[in-house]
């Protein structure tokens, strides 16, 4: 595995990109972490860059989090999804940073820091005990790929504020390790305190206890999904098979409005 970061200079498609008006959110900075195995970093960059913001990419054996005003654990097969699923990952010397800066409590002046997980980020989350519940195969043991229908059930996060509450939004889901399990304790405690944050529509794709398909932690800074949002943030990509032109157009970027959520929630605060 050779030791280097993914360049974030990645060309945008002109015709494609959103119009970003408000200059302020090219200030805001979003750590990108990747670990050996990573696959979805550079996807990460590109998504927080066409949303408006910087991306800027941490490396898991660093230990800088470099004043970042929020950060992204991607997706993939960090350590091959050995002993299982996130669990390498979790002891990394940048993770430890995450973590400390997740759950700040305030005394020292720091606001916690907003940290999404997407599919092995939020597999990396739970084993960090970041976020409740666990990651198990999906209960038909198959690696499951498609365009996911998901209703949207918490708005208060930083990264679904600006989502409509109990609307819908399509976005790819690609897993193995992706069937969400907890007891029936925190299940309950989910419910109570609105601390489901995404759940699958349309069939349930992997056996995910109350088709939980994302969560946030007590704060709501911290918010792990398994599908992937970052792969859906240019119009025009949408799903094939979603009939008109005006759905696909939509639903190609649905996935955008996590990252232009996180970039205003950050200038306005
Ligand atoms: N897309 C991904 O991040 C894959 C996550 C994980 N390695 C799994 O297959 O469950």
């Amino acid at each position: 595995m050779a030791e280097s970061l993914p360049s974030t200079e990645v060309p945008l498609i002109a015709d494609l990109t959103p119009d970003v008006s408000d200059e302020r959110l090219a200030g805001v900075r979003v750590g990108v972490v990747t670990f050996p195995g990573t696959l979805d970093d550079r996807d990460a960059a590109r998504a927080v860059r066409i949303a408006g913001g910087t991306p800027v990419p941490l490396w898991y054996k660093d230990s800088d989090l470099q004043s970042v005003d929020a950060v992204i654990i991607p997706g993939g097969f960090s350590y091959g999804d050995y002993l299982r699923a996130g669990s390498i990952a979790a002891k990394a010397p940048m993770m430890r940073e995450v973590h400390r800066a997740a759950t700040a409590d305030g005394t020292s002046g720091s606001a916690p820091l907003p940290v999404l997980g997407i599919c092995n980020g939020f597999q990396i989350l739970t084993e960090m005990h970041l976020l409740p519940g666990s990651m198990i195969k999906n209960d038909h043991l198959k690696f499951v790929c498609t365009d996911q229908r998901l209703r949207v059930e918490n708005t208060e996060t930083p990264w679904t504020a600006e989502l409509d509450r109990g609307g819908e939004i399509v976005v790819p889901l690609k897993n193995q390790d992706g069937q969400y399990v907890a007891d029936a304790r925190t299940l309950r405690q989910l419910e109570e305190e609105n601390r489901v944050v995404f759940r699958y529509v349309g069939g349930n794709p992997n056996g995910s206890r109350q088709d939980i398909a994302g969560v946030t932690n007590e704060r709501g800074n911290v918010v792990g999904l398994m599908p992937h949002p970052e792969h859906a943030v240019e119009p025009g990509f949408g799903p094939s098979s979603s009939g008109t032109e005006e759905v696909a157009m939509r639903y190609g970027s649905d996935g955008l409005r996590l990252f232009t959520s996180l970039l205003r929630q950050i200038v306005a605060a």
